[in-house]
């Protein structure tokens, strides 16, 4: 009779591990002892001790390669919010997630680990310290956040502990640090086209920024913590820096940082939401004619103009988790990792 091999707790893979939390994320479980396999449409580096599968996470013969001997996953694909592709949010996190449990399952991958968002029960209204019981959103402000709900939902009802098929659910917030392809680059091409003169509403509002290596720790703590005696399985847990911030005045300690000027005009929230809501209908009755991506989404003037911020009390009971690097260092760090982002550079 056949015997079959227990994948070694030390063998794991990264799906979306070429992205940037996936690729910080693989650099740590690296560090601490850890093999890892990633799964990625693309592949954006090379390490020792990494193995390379490209594939689409619809594709469950690819996954189940990358899957071989493995015993914890941990998911980290997505499309980027900023596509606002209907179809694809669709097919990858919805679609993608359920092939992944399946081949998960029938790989005998024991953990699953999702990144999922906080902005799961974000509707564009004010969240203040907001726990992980609120109702998910019933009016999402985007086709990124309906489908981050979804796939939420998929992976913890797939929990499992007969089937010894345990998962659960990161929720990070404004994930930020070196190589984040979106707050960065996004707000310093706002500000090289003279977009960032402006603050919207008071400025007062307070948000959720977390240091990549922040949410890289609650991710691995998770996994380790996941077993079927913890109470952890099937849940949902907070990760942030734990020092909500007023937005306006962290986008500006990044752009001054990064030798801009920070933003100095108020306008109304309402009016600029009214017109982001506006350019948006537009952009999506012309696309057959015209492409055109307008810098301030509603779904952006959402972020920038209301309070959103968690709370992780249930990480830092569940967990043990605490933040290994504070707002100020982060910020320090991100903005000296982007040379070629400096004005005039
Ligand atoms: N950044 C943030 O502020 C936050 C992010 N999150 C979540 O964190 C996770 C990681 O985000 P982040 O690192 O910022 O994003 P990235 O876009 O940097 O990383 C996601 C990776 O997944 C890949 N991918 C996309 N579609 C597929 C597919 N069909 N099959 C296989 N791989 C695919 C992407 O490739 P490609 O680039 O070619 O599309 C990319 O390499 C996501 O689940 C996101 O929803 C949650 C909260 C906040
Ligand atoms: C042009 C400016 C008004 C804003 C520039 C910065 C924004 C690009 C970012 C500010 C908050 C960020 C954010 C996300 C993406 C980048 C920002 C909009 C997410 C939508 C990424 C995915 C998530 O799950 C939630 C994030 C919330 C905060």
């Amino acid at each position: 009779m056949a015997t079959r091999v227990r994948p070694s707790s030390k063998r794991c893979a990264v799906i979306g591990g070429s992205g940037f939390l996936g690729r910080h994320l693989v650099e740590k479980l690296l560090d601490r002892g850890y093999s890892v396999s990633v799964f990625d449409i693309r592949q954006s580096y090379e390490l020792p001790g990494v193995t390379f599968h490209q594939g689409d996470l619809c594709d469950n013969q690819a996954l189940l390669s990358a899957m071989k001997d493995v015993s914890l996953v941990f998911h980290c694909a997505s499309p980027a919010p900023a596509s606002d592709d209907r179809k694809l949010f669709e097919r990858v996190n919805i679609q993608g997630t359920h092939t992944l449990i399946e081949a998960c399952l029938e790989a005998g991958v024991q953990k699953l680990v999702l990144t999922s968002s906080a902005s799961v029960v974000f509707e564009g209204k004010d969240v203040k310290n907001g726990r992980e019981d609120l109702p998910y959103a019933k009016k999402p402000i985007d086709y990124y956040t309906e489908t981050k709900i979804e796939q939420e939902k998929l992976v913890l009802e797939a929990c499992d502990k007969e089937k010894g098929f345990l998962t659960v659910a990161i929720r990070p917030h404004g994930i930020f640090g070196p190589r984040d392809p979106q707050l960065v680059p996004i707000l310093v091409d706002a500000a090289r086209r003279g977009k960032m003169k402006f603050i919207i509403g008071d400025g007062t509002n307070l948000v959720d920024f977390t240091f990549v290596e922040n949410v890289v720790h609650g991710h691995i703590l998770a996994a380790e913590r996941l077993r079927p005696d913890s109470p952890i399985c099937g849940k949902s847990y907070h990760i942030t820096n734990d020092e909500p911030v007023r937005f306006w005045d962290f986008m500006s300690e990044v752009l001054v940082g990064l030798g801009y000027a920070a933003p100095r005009y108020h306008l109304p929230y309402t009016l600029v939401y009214g017109l982001a809501l506006l350019l948006w209908l537009l952009a999506l009755i012309l696309r057959p004619l015209v492409s055109f991506k307008p810098t301030f989404t509603p779904m952006r003037v959402a972020l920038a103009g209301t309070h959103h911020y968690y709370s992780c009390d249930r990480a830092k009971r569940d967990l043990g988790y605490k933040p290994v690097v504070s707002l100020k260092d982060g910020i320090e760090r991100t903005v000296q990792s982007y040379p070629h982002l400096r004005q005039g550079a």
